[in-house]
């Protein structure tokens, strides 16, 4: 293979590029991750009163075989060499991804943050990574107010290194609600079912999109689906306690699954992936989930499930602490907040549009 050795040098704290990289260390998803990262760590904009010393970064991105990343000090320098088996065309097409998700990030922030909240909750993967871009543009004067509460040590990290005030859900009043969420997306379909967890944060995903009154989706034209399992092929993610997992895999088995693994936490760490929360990950396959039964079928039926049936059955196995399939009410149907599917679904398209998805409206033109 060809090498396409490129360098790019910024000047950024140390802080900030560490959070870029454990966001692209965390989603596991090298190569979309990465350029995520990069982009953040190169749009950073050095706050003297809210950053780390500036100290500086070199950031030496080296396409080659295979994809590696590794971060090392030096001094008072961190270099970040990555690897990549990154063709020059796959680069523009990863590009173009990445600028889709900005402007669905920025759509969805303009419409959904009002400067008069103060509880925002934000997501986790390589989309989140604009929507806090976007979010510190806002200025000190709109966030300084606010407080974020993460979902994982990817968006703890995004967080900081934005310079915003970093809250947890358990530091809230039993009843406190947050005002919105933002948060990334696997797979959604018409009826604004998720799937999520690809890079392994479910769990308090979760548990902070449905202490939120209002859950935002915000992902790239990739993600749209008219059937959960179309898109996203690797299987609905669950989170499984470590010494059930083998219970949990033949629970699935009798469940109808096509495949189920623990997920490997290769490339970035030999042996089984561990979550934020210190367990595993399975992803299972299923034949694609509907939005309502036929007629006549029962849940299971030859391994077919509607999203409900699968989701309520999943969480009933021992074991399973979580799992990515985000269902139930939507935001719209529970105004006090509560809801795991969004108000709305934000994609960033090929072209450059951004499409709005809505239980009223359907998929229309932002
Ligand atoms: O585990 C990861 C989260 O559920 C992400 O929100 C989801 O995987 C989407 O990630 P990305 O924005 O990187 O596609």
């Amino acid at each position: 293979m060809s090498m396409n050795p490129h360098r790019v040098t910024s000047c950024i704290p140390r802080r900030s590029w560490s959070a870029a990289a454990a966001a692209a260390r965390c989603v596991h998803q090298p190569g979309p991750a990465f350029h995520s990262a990069a982009a953040a760590a190169a749009n950073f904009k050095f706050n003297p009163s809210t950053s780390a010393p500036p100290l500086r970064t070199t950031i030496v991105l080296q396409a080659a075989l295979p994809n590696t990343f590794t971060t090392q000090p030096h001094r008072n320098l961190h270099i970040t060499t990555a690897k990549m088996s990154t063709a020059p065309d796959a680069s523009a097409a990863q590009q173009l991804i990445e600028k889709s998700k900005f402007l669905a990030a920025n759509r969805a922030v303009t419409e959904h943050l009002s400067p008069t909240y103060r509880h925002i909750g934000i997501g986790s993967g390589s989309t989140v990574i604009h929507v806090v871009d976007v979010i510190s543009k806002l200025g000190t004067t709109i966030t300084g107010p606010m407080t974020f509460y993460p979902t994982g040590d990817q968006s703890r990290d995004l967080i900081q290194a934005a310079g915003f005030r970093l809250g947890y859900l358990s530091d809230l009043s039993p009843g406190h609600a947050l005002d919105v969420c933002f948060d990334g997306a696997d797979e959604v379909d018409p009826a604004l079912n998720l799937i999520k967890g690809g890079g392994a944060c479910l769990l308090q995903e979760k548990l902070v999109a449905t202490a939120a009154r209002k859950f935002v989706c915000v992902a790239d034209s990739r993600k749209i689906s008219n059937h959960l399992g179309t898109q996203w092929k690797k299987g609905i993610p669950i989170e499984v306690f470590p010494m059930a997992v083998p219970q949990v895999l033949g629970e699935l088995e009798r469940l109808g699954r096509l495949s189920a693994q623990v997920r490997s936490g290769l490339p970035g760490k030999a042996g089984a992936c561990v979550t934020d929360n210190g367990l595993r990950i399975v992803d299972a396959v299923f034949k694609p989930l509907l939005t309502e039964l036929p007629e006549g079928k029962q849940e299971g039926e030859e391994g077919v499930w509607t999203v409900d049936g699968l989701a309520r059955r999943l969480i009933e196995i021992p074991g399973v602490a979580e799992h990515g399939l985000f269902y139930g009410k939507s935001g719209l149907e529970v105004e006090s907040g509560g809801a795991q599917k969004p108000v709305a679904a934000y994609f960033g398209m090929e072209d450059g549009s951004v499409m709005v998805q809505t239980l009223e409206n359907g998929l229309v033109k932002a």
